[in-house]
């Protein structure tokens, strides 16, 4: 039986897709193979030893301590574009609702009084001051062109704008579905001077804190707009505020709403809700629960932020070994004589590897596999090892 524990609220479509006599889920559970997780801060936990994997139900994995998870071995699983669609919609939402004022307009609709005839002046003498704009012909650009960043950059050319895209390691599968009507930036600066509006799609990492900056928000074209769903520190919150109150900027679009944040007649702050739709959490749900069940059944690794992409069918009647250990040379060949020291023998095998980790899995006809993985787990390198029988 393996034990997952759930650190958010998953969707239940999700936890189905782990069968009850093979997988106890729970809030609360001691000693977990897996952990399910969603926003939840996992930096300054004491994640426990018994934990395998840690699957992300969602794209962003700036919360869990990916390093160090590396380091003991652990598969870190993400949900790659299962939340894509919905994070868009909510993008396009708030490009309209900056282009026309909506928020301030519907404040100003609140506090409307008299009977229907005064308020109808009022609505008629108010109205100018929500003056906006249209989209075609605006220019938008996007930085970072993955899962959601193509999708936006597709959307904003349908409506009419002229797209700009950047993004240094665009995967070929996103090129693929990128509209040839969207223009390739030569760098963030270059594509900042050119947009009035600028949406960011990028993974919150060293390199990407404060990508949005003041410096930047300089080059920009008067009256722009900026659109954050990726995560907070991408910009620079104070240097926003600043160049909304000196009328350089239009409006601040963002999903993570703060105190300087709060109330400012500029702002449009959405309770981190991109991911919030039903759809969106049953996908990644079922996404990332189905990776953890093949990685805890099978030692397979589909969509990991950390690990190589590892499948191999399972061998009938073969013992499984799935072996992490450092990327240097000759782990294969230790793994083997240890093997072959006990009269294993190799029916198949898989060796990837990523960065400083790599992974094998190994199926072995029978014979002494708990002695064989112990003397394994003590080469020097192998930082974690699991027995699967087959079944
Ligand atoms: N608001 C929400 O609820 C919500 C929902 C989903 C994702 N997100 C955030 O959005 C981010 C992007 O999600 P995604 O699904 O599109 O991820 P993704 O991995 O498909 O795409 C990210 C893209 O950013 C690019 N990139 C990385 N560094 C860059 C840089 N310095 N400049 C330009 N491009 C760079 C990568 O090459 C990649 O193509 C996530 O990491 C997450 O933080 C937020
Ligand atoms: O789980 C959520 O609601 C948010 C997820 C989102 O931030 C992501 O990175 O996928």
């Amino acid at each position: 039986m393996f034990k997952v524990q759930t650190l958010n609220n998953i969707s239940v479509l999700g936890l189905e897709r782990l069968p009850r006599d093979r997988f106890e889920v729970a809030s609360e559970i001691a000693n977990p193979d897996a952990i399910l997780v969603r926003s939840a801060d996992m930096h300054k936990l004491d994640i426990p030893a018994s934990v395998k994997a840690i699957g992300r139900a969602g794209a962003g994995t700036n919360n869990i301590p990916i390093a160090a998870m590396s380091k003991r071995g652990v598969p870190v699983f993400n949900a790659p574009g299962a939340n894509a669609n919905a994070v868009k919609e909510l993008v396009l939402a708030s490009l309209l609702l900056a282009a026309r004022n909506i928020p301030a307009s519907l404040d100003f609709v609140k506090k409307l009084d008299g009977d229907d005839k005064a308020m109808h002046e009022a609505v008629e003498a108010g109205k100018k001051k929500f003056v906006g704009f249209e989209l075609p012909g605006r220019t938008l650009g996007v930085i970072g062109l993955g899962a959601i960043g193509v999708k936006v950059a597709n959307a904003a050319l349908e409506l009419g704008m002229t797209v700009w895209g950047y993004d240094p390691a665009m995967t070929v599968q996103n090129a693929w579905q990128l509209n040839s009507g969207v223009r390739q930036a030569l760098s963030v600066d270059d594509l900042v001077s050119k947009s009035q509006f600028i949406s960011v799609h990028v993974p919150l990492l060293d390199a990407t804190r404060g990508l949005i900056n003041a410096d930047r928000l300089k080059l920009m074209k008067k009256q722009g707009v900026i659109l954050n769903f990726a995560r907070d520190a991408i910009v620079d919150e104070k240097a926003v505020i600043e160049a909304l109150d000196e009328g350089r900027l239009h409006a601040y679009a963002c999903d993570f709403p703060s105190n300087a944040l709060k109330g400012h007649p500029r702002v449009i702050a959405t309770p981190h809700l991109g991911a919030s739709t039903g759809e969106a959490e049953d996908n990644c749900a079922v996404m990332v629960a189905d990776q953890i069940r093949e990685f805890l059944e099978l030692g397979t690794i589909r969509n990991s932020v950390n690990f190589p992409e590892a499948q191999m069918p399972l061998l009938p009647g073969t013992t499984r070994l799935c072996i992490v250990n450092e990327n240097v040379p000759n782990m294969v060949g230790q793994i083997s004589t240890a093997l072959a020291k006990r009269g294993l023998n190799i029916a198949d095998l898989l060796n990837k590897s990523r960065g400083g980790l790599a992974y094998t899995i190994v199926d072995v006809d029978s014979g002494e596999t708990d002695a064989a993985a112990k003397e394994i787990a003590a080469i020097p390198g192998v930082l974690a090892i699991r027995v699967i029988a087959a079944r």
